[in-house]
């Protein structure tokens, strides 16, 4: 079975999502293509699948984070889907607190097992909350906002019709400070020419209709990078340790790790040290905790970010390795026993 494109929703918190799905919906069926859609909700009641037309493959993935606590059934579900409802595309609406970057984590993790592709990732943008947001000071709501803006590759600044002009613009360049590769289009109610929206972007995608000259090439591309999936300006590295690393070289490692890479997690191993611990980096903020896991654990690290130099990142860890060498011999074990670390 050929490539399934598989197209993600983003936004906060009634921002228009579901709104835009309706409309892709009648897009595709007016292009004769069957999309199945999975529609996560935290809570356990689905409300907005009763908005969409009874012909879609729907499945419901409620009482949790799709990006978090249940995105092991993501892979699950995709897999199910791509076997079972073989359709021509997949579209994943996210709730509004999914932090994207999770969900293409997932996507690529289920890549592997099915011919799915991540293709687009539309963030949609409310845009008089988003402006309320960023007058106040830095919290999660602001901090998860634009994680969801910097990692779409087309931003709907969605209800300007709640906002007069000068507020549009302000919108406008916080939007292109945060995302400077992502299409901005503006909307009210989520109204695009979809058409504009499957267009493709330079060097990357073409239009819907051309998908199938694209497989092949895609497919050679991801034999190629097998640990390296780029989609468009958001790409992975992901490194897998052949033992022990030293915790300081570890730490110092993402101390001066390029901005560039925003987000990295994995399981490490330090050496003299029998534990696992995992790890979790996000915007310059590291996070490390003991775990004891229930089954053999590979030590392992996955780098996320825009345009980052993977080159570099690879060599700062094989450099790891050598200060690890030195470090042993003139620090005899002396390793840190907290069970959390941050550092700014
Ligand atoms: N005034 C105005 N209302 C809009 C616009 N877009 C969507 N809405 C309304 O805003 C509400 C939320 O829209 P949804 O499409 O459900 O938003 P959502 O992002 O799916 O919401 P959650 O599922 O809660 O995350 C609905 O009542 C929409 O009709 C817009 O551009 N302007």
């Amino acid at each position: 079975m050929s490539m399934i494109p598989v197209y993600i929703l983003s936004g906060f918190l009634g921002s228009g999502k579901t709104t835009l799905l309706s409309r892709m919906l009648q897009y595709f069926k007016q292009k004769d293509k069957k999309a199945a859609v999975i529609m996560n909700e935290i809570g356990d009641v689905n409300m907005d699948g009763l908005l969409l037309e009874n012909d879609v493959p729907v499945v419901e993935m409620l009482n949790g984070c799709i990006c978090c606590t249940i995105r092991k059934d993501l892979c699950l579900t995709l897999s199910n889907i791509y076997h079972e409802v073989q359709p021509d595309l997949i579209i994943i609406e996210a709730t509004g607190v999914a932090n994207p970057l999770e969900l293409i984590e997932g996507i690529a993790s289920a890549s592997l097992d099915v011919n799915i592709e991540l293709r687009l990732v539309t963030t949609v943008v409310a845009a008089p909350h988003f402006l309320l947001v960023t007058h106040r000071a830095r919290g999660k709501t602001r901090r998860l906002m634009e994680e969801q803006i910097r990692c779409a590759d087309l931003l709907l600044l969605n209800q300007t019709d709640q906002l007069v002009g000068d507020y549009i613009e302000e919108v406008k360049d916080k939007l292109v400070t945060l995302n400077q590769h992502a299409k901005m289009i503006e909307t009210v109610r989520c109204e695009i020419d979809m058409d504009l929206m499957f267009q493709p972007v330079p060097g990357d995608l073409e239009p819907f209709d051309d998908m199938e000259k694209q497989q092949e090439s895609l497919i050679e591309n991801m034999n190629q990078h097998v640990h390296h999936h780029t989609h468009q300006h958001v790409m992975t590295y992901t490194h897998r340790f052949d033992g022990g690393v030293d915790r300081q070289g570890f730490e110092e490692l993402f101390r001066r790790i390029p901005n560039e890479v925003y987000r990295a997690k994995g399981i490490v191993k330090f050496t003299g040290d029998d534990k696992f611990y995992l790890f979790q980096y996000a915007f310059r903020e590291m996070e490390m905790v003991k775990i004891n896991p229930q089954h053999p654990v590979v030590p392992v690290a996955v780098f996320i970010g825009e345009h980052f130099d993977r080159i570099q990142v690879q060599e700062s860890i094989q450099n790891l390795t050598g200060t690890l060498l030195q470090n042993n011999i003139k620090q005899s074990g002396a390793i840190l026993e907290e069970e959390l670390c941050f550092f700014q």
